[in-house]
């Protein structure tokens, strides 16, 4: 029976292959044809031309992307629709000729059954069934029966759905990259994926229950379902570390997504690229919500009048600048209520209107006739004047936010004067050389020092209006070219404009997005977000100013010094109390053993954890062996020595705290050559030695704690460190104790 249903099955996905390749050889002649076409020299066919040649090369890439697991599950329907009541789910959606459907989508509404249906709740479905493929060729099929006039006998509807699809994924070995799960999404992640894109979203759930698979999965969710809306403003996901980005940037483009922009917290302020972080008294303060009146306070304070009358000679004249004048110019200009840099047109104009008369009635005083053509020059006598831009650049001088927090970190008698309710402590924490580079908590600070600040009058703005000029000019060019070549519903206009802009070199929606301060997105994935202070919550926000968020995390996870206690406290600010909240409650990733004993040593430590239910009891207990005389890295690395003869193919994480770290590393990198690597560049290598927070977010097949005592001692935040450090294994966990 199971054989003949297996060839049954080969043959269906055969013909679907068979489909996908018909596709992939007509989009390849159009590619030929395209090329081929002669333009000539008219500038608009040729760039629509080459708008559509590299339309179809990245199909292409992309239905070469979808050929692995092309096809992964199957409904057999209650009611048959088009004359079948089998309906195949894949990672696209494939028609014939004629339009049936052939293959649907997973992110199509008729695809949900798939993954929501239940014994309960079966939702037209008689039967669900789970492909495992092994190239094209189906190797094995998994049943889940609702309908019970389908069995003999055996009870149907266990709670994890597909079981042997799920088990075989979740113990297949580790790659230092993370997989897409279209082919297992269980129910309670399935609700969350397609939850509507409106208003800020937060998942919450202990480690390993799919937060990350699932940002990602709705993100492509998303754009699938608001393709319009989202293509031209484009998604924005932001994560911890340059390392996790990489550990996670293969997920979206598995699933056709290709367009995201991915960024760490440290790269949102374009044309920096922090990625050191402060102290963590430091990183608190500057996460904080009073930076943002620091720095108002400091942008208002380089807003000065002068105290003593000021002498200036203009046109060999000496004119006595008197304080009032200027003070007026300042009320004036800070009425107005704009940016600093842009309020400061106004300031000078007043200004110079005030001293134009001034100069005027002191020279018609003098016995000069002045009529209107004269006060035109003498006010540009006074504007040119280097005098004049001294006692106007010294009242207002136009400001980059990079000189306003330079200046504020490197001169203690204007930040004590800024800050006269804070602690020397707390002023000693800020203070630090002009030249010392940006860290990660810093860029909340220049952004917010942008908004307060301003573009410089004249600049980047002009070009950014340009830029929405030629993107309408470019979607209506392409929604022409579309019509004219008869291609409707096979591309939409955003991509072909995106293929124009390239072109011209103006930048994808993507390229445009990360060259943008002022750009916003549509939609805004934020994960391990309890990590977030409340300055960087203010940016992201001023990304996405809709609120449309996923927003992942694990409070009990918390390891930075400016992180969230509670999603309350953390969205609150920004979001009031418009968020919701959606928890996970399995753990796919940790075996039971290992689980247990970081939730209970969490649980002492007094972190509010999130107990999960792990899905396998796991095969090794917790390995736990001293560190003698030796010390804390010989030890180390003899336990990966015996961790990798029990496995010798799969990935190991050593996780030690920042101060053992480097002696730790050197250690196993003697022992182990160029198998092992410190950092984020271990995550291509087989061993790769972290300490807690750069491994927060990743997973191994094996992970080996030096010393977790000392881990847990660590900082304030230790308990979480320890408990974050715990939870990444998938099968082995090695505590080497000192
Ligand atoms: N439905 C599923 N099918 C197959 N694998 C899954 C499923 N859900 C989660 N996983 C796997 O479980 C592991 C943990 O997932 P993920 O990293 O998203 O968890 P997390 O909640 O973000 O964890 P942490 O808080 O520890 O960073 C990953 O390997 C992921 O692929």
């Amino acid at each position: 029976m199971q054989e003949s249903e297996l060839d049954r099955e080969r043959t269906v996905v055969s013909g679907l292959y068979e489909r996908l390749d018909t596709l992939r050889a007509e989009t390849e002649e159009r590619l030929t044809r395209v090329r081929r076409e002669s333009v000539g020299s008219n500038h608009q066919a040729r760039s629509e031309r080459d708008a559509f040649a590299r339309l179809y090369e990245d199909q292409l890439v992309q239905l070469r992307d979808v050929d692995a697991r092309l096809v992964f599950g199957r409904l057999l329907l209650e009611e048959p629709v088009d004359g079948t009541d089998h309906r195949y789910i894949g990672r696209v959606g494939l028609r014939d000729d004629d339009q049936r459907s052939l293959l649907v989508d997973w992110r199509a509404q008729q695809a949900s059954a798939f993954y929501q249906a239940t014994a309960n709740e079966r939702m037209g479905v008689r039967a669900r069934r789970h492909l495992t493929m092994n190239g094209r060729q189906v190797v094995r099929i998994d049943d889940e029966v609702f309908d019970e006039s389908l069995l003999d006998g055996d009870a149907s509807g266990e709670h994890v759905q597909g079981e042997g699809a799920l088990l075989a994924a979740l113990t297949a070995q580790r790659t230092g990259r993370m997989h897409d799960i279209v082919a297992t999404i269980q129910a309670e992640q399935d609700r969350i994926i397609r939850s509507d894109i409106r208003g800020a979203l937060v998942v919450q759930g202990g480690p390993g229950t799919g937060k990350t698979a699932v940002a990602l999965h709705r993100a492509a969710y998303l754009l699938y379902a608001n393709r319009q809306r989202l293509s031209a403003s484009g998604v924005l996901v932001v994560g911890p570390s340059s390392a996790f980005l990489r550990y996670i940037e293969a997920v979206l483009p598995s699933l056709g997504e290709t367009g995201v922009v991915m960024q760490t917290l440290g790269e949102l302020f374009p044309g920096v690229e922090a990625s050191t972080e402060d102290a963590p008294e430091a990183a608190r303060l500057k996460g904080s919500i009073q930076m943002a009146r620091l720095l108002s306070r400091a942008v208002r304070s380089r807003q000065k009048a002068p105290t003593e009358p000021q002498t200036i000679v203009v046109d060999n004249e000496r004119l006595v600048v008197q304080p009032d004048l200027v003070q007026r110019a300042l009320a004036k200009a800070q009425r107005t209520g704009k940016p600093h840099n842009v309020a400061r047109v106004t300031f000078v104009k007043q200004a110079l209107g005030e001293l134009t008369d001034q100069l005027a009635a002191q020279l018609r005083a003098g016995g000069s006739t002045i009529d209107e053509a004269d006060l035109r020059v003498l006010r540009e006598d006074l504007r040119t004047s280097y005098d004049v831009r001294v006692l106007l650049n010294t009242a207002w001088l136009p400001l980059t936010p990079q000189k306003l927090l330079q200046d504020l970190y490197a001169r203690p008698a204007w930040l004590a004067e800024l800050t006269p309710r804070w602690t020397p402590a707390q002023r000693e924490a800020l203070l630090r050389d002009r030249t010392a580079p940006f860290t990660v908590s810093d860029v909340p600070l220049l952004d917010e020092a942008a908004e307060l600040l301003g573009d410089f009058p004249g600049r980047a703005d002009p070009a950014s209006r340009e830029r929405e000029r030629q993107r309408k000019r470019d979607l209506e060019n392409a929604r022409a070219a579309i019509r004219n070549m008869g291609v409707q519903g096979l591309v939409s206009a955003e991509q072909l404009a995106d293929g124009f802009a390239e072109q011209e070199d103006r930048g994808t929606t993507a390229e445009r997005a990360l060259a943008d301060r002022s750009w916003t997105y549509g939609h805004v994935v934020v994960d391990e977000a309890q990590e977030l202070s409340a300055m960087q919550w203010r940016v992201l926000v001023r990304r996405c100013p809709m609120k449309s968020f996923t927003i992942v995390g694990d409070i009990a996870q918390v390891a930075s010094a400016a992180g969230a206690t509670s999603w309350d406290e953390a969205l609150s600010p920004s979001f009031k109390d418009a968020w919701r909240l959606e928890e996970l409650t399995v753990n796919y990733r940790t075996p039971a053993q290992i689980t247990r004993e970081a939730e209970r040593i969490a649980t002492e430590a007094g972190l509010p954890i999130t107990p999960t239910r792990a899905v396998r009891e796991g095969d090794w207990p917790i390995r736990r062996v001293a560190a003698d005389a030796a010390g804390l890295p010989a030890a180390v690395a003899e336990a990966v020595a015996h961790d990798r003869s029990v496995d010798a193919e799969g990935t190991l994480a050593v996780i030690a705290t920042s101060a053992e770290v480097e002696a730790v590393a050197a250690e196993v990198r003697a022992r182990f050559g160029d198998a092992a690597a410190r950092g984020a560049a271990g995550l291509t290598r087989p061993i790769s030695v972290l300490t807690g927070y750069e491994a927060k977010g990743l997973e191994f097949d094996a992970v080996v704690l030096a010393d977790p005592a000392a881990l847990a001692a660590e900082s304030v935040r230790g308990a979480a460190s320890l408990y974050v450090a715990m939870t990444r294994p998938t099968q082995r966990l090695t505590l080497v104790e000192v």
